[in-house]
């Protein structure tokens, strides 16, 4: 498809429809797949997309490993596609059941699960990175016959699907916080994806280069005051130290759960429960480690004609992210938060495993 728009158009009505349990199409140079998000599966519309329950399960080798479907070539890689075959007594409770590591323990698994060979394994890959898009588990129905898809994509789309395309200014406001009375909040606004990124811009612009917090959203411990990780004091500190700087921006920017979305971080959190660290949790759900995208933040940046930061993070991979948009770092900043008995397993691990500095 030559029209980026269209392209990402068709992306967007696809994940639309996986959320809502519809089937959707999708087509690579090796075929196409019919398919049904295991996720949104019920009895339903499992009965329609698959009458004669013969529709196999495509799930991430990651899973499969973890099912002891370790017969795939390209099971070292946690995100490639693995096709099982759906024995019949899988019905839509069943296939959650082999999808979903974190009822592991509460059902125990009925198995011996067949890996079948992939005959399309390009338009596999791509619908896997489709529920990834979407926030669901990388899991489907894949249908033998032809039912009828609510949607149809093609795998270059999926592929080079940009939601944040034409990311804009929306509306900006006069917003006086406990941290900073003079403070303004800037919305932003794309329209390929619903979530609605802000930034509160403390303090008045003097011309030098302001500190800045990229800070990616947390419901549980922004709002909820979780101990389980460092983010509602390090969102607060940060607003202080910005305050403190004169003047700054705090770009709060909604990638969930590093991206995978709130309900698949809850799930990750369920694993951490059963002893699996941050990282294993997102890896044995089929997500990467860390599904974020921190060019959002650089257009965001480049909106309010800041073209030079002192970023305020531990995390090397958002320095990358925003000098490869562009954006100067002139220094980074350290954001150090004491730890609790809860967190400090995953503080260990962001610094042992993902990069973290103090
Ligand atoms: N998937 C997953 N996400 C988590 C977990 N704990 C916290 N998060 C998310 O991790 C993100 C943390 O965001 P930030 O604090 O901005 O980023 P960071 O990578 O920790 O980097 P700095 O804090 O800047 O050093 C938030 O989106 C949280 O929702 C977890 O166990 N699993
Ligand atoms: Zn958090």
């Amino acid at each position: 498809m030559s029209d980026p728009a269209a392209s990402d158009r068709s992306v967007a009505r696809a994940i639309d429809a996986l959320r809502r349990g519809w089937a959707v199409e999708v087509i690579a140079s090796d075929g196409r797949l019919r398919l049904l998000a295991v996720e949104s599966a019920d009895a339903h519309n499992l009965a329609a997309f698959d009458p004669d329950s013969d529709a196999d399960l495509l799930i991430s080798a990651a899973r499969a490993q973890t099912l002891h479907l370790a017969n795939q070539r390209e099971a070292a890689e946690p995100e490639a596609p693995v096709l099982v075959q759906r024995e019949r007594w899988i019905d839509a409770a069943g296939a959650m059941a082999l999808a979903d590591p974190v009822q592991d323990l509460a059902t125990p698994l009925k198995g011996p699960y067949r890996a079948l060979p992939l005959p399309r394994p390009e338009a596999a890959r791509a619908a896997l990175r489709l529920a990834r898009q979407a926030g669901i588990l990388p899991a489907y129905f894949v249908a033998r016959g032809e039912p009828a898809c609510e949607a149809s994509v093609a795998a270059d789309a999926i592929q080079t699907y940009d939601g944040g395309a034409r990311l804009h200014i929306a509306t900006r406001a006069r917003l006086p916080v406990s941290t900073a009375e003079n403070s303004e909040i800037v919305a932003f606004r794309t329209p390929g994806d619903p979530r609605e990124h802000i930034a509160l811009i403390i303090g008045d612009r003097d011309g030098s280069v302001p500190v800045v917090r990229l800070h990616s959203e947390c419901l549980t411990g922004d709002v909820l005051g979780s101990l389980k990780c460092d983010c509602g004091p390090q969102l607060h500190a940060a607003m202080h130290r910005i305050a403190e700087g004169g003047w700054g921006v705090l770009l709060y920017l909604r990638q969930e759960g590093r991206g995978i979305g709130l309900i698949n971080k809850l799930r990750a959190y369920a694993l951490q429960d059963q002893g699996f660290d941050t990282v294993d949790a997102n890896v044995r759900l089929g997500f990467s480690i860390d599904a974020r995208d921190f060019s959002v933040a650089a257009q965001m940046l480049k909106l309010l004609s800041i073209p030079q930061v002192r970023l305020l993070t531990n995390n090397p991979a958002k320095v990358a992210g925003l000098e490869a948009e562009g954006i100067g770092v002139t220094e980074r900043l350290p954001l150090a938060i004491a730890a609790n008995p809860h967190n400090a397993r995953y503080l260990d691990t962001k610094r042992d495993r993902t990069g973290h500095q103090l």
